[in-house]
């Protein structure tokens, strides 16, 4: 895949939309990741979600993750759904970094409400990301739970530091348009699919819908 230019990478017609953006690894694609997807434009009243392919997680061996190009396209296959877009913004950026893809966006694409998304895992090892306060004090978070890690989440470092802007749940639609930090826990679905599970033993997948 040839990688296209970093304005081309993002989508027009984007302001004055509220936008989540769910970065991850995608090795493979399956359908919680549509599955949270959709439930956080339901939750949080977004008009769309960007899946932001990784180059590479820091906090993973990613010795076995897939090409971004065959990533993107088993992406663009398990999304399908026009409120989703796949994006390999990180890569044309050239960056691993959520704090840097965060900044760029925020710089580059005015007039949109970003939020970052991630699942509960994600949340208990937040506080190991590169400028982690950063990224909390540029956009707001919604933390889509993920049995088992619900309590392990709730009570990680991040989530303790961030503990006061925590917004009520009952109050997800309001996140988009909060000052950041915000953040908020979405309960009401709990999918056990995971990548992990759906790689062979040599790290090999196919890409499935
Ligand atoms: N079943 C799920 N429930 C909630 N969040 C999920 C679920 N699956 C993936 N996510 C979230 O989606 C984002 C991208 O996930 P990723 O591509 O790493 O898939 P994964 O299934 O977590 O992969 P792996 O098993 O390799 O860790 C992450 O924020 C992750 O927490
Ligand atoms: O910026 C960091 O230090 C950092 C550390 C760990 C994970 N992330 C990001 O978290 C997202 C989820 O990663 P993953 O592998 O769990 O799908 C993905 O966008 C990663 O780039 C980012």
């Amino acid at each position: 895949m040839k990688l296209q230019s970093a304005a081309q990478t993002i989508p027009f017609h984007t302001r004055g939309m509220r936008i989540g953006l769910l970065g991850g690894s995608f090795n493979p694609p399956h359908a919680a990741h549509r599955a949270i997807s959709l439930f956080a434009v339901k939750r949080l009243k977004l008009d769309r979600v960007w899946w932001l392919l990784t180059p590479g997680n820091p906090l993973k061996d990613t010795g076995r993750l897939h090409g971004l190009s065959e990533r993107a396209r088993a992406a663009r296959e398990v999304a399908d759904d026009p409120r989703i877009d796949i994006s390999c913004l990180e890569a044309v950026i050239g960056t691993k970094y959520t704090v840097d893809t965060i900044i760029h966006l925020r710089r580059r694409v005015s007039g949109v409400r970003f939020v970052w998304i991630m699942g509960a895992d994600n949340l208990a090892q937040f506080h190991r990301w590169k400028d982690w306060r950063r990224i909390a004090a540029e956009v707001p978070l919604a933390v889509i739970d993920r049995p088992p890690q619900s309590f392990r989440a709730l009570a990680a470092p991040a989530a303790q530091a961030l503990a006061r802007y925590r917004l009520p749940e009952k109050q997800a639609a309001r996140l988009a348009d909060q000052q950041a930090p915000a953040w908020v826990f979405l309960t009401g679905m709990k999918l056990n699919l995971s990548s992990t599970g759906l790689r062979n033993s040599d790290g090999s997948w196919k890409a499935k819908k």
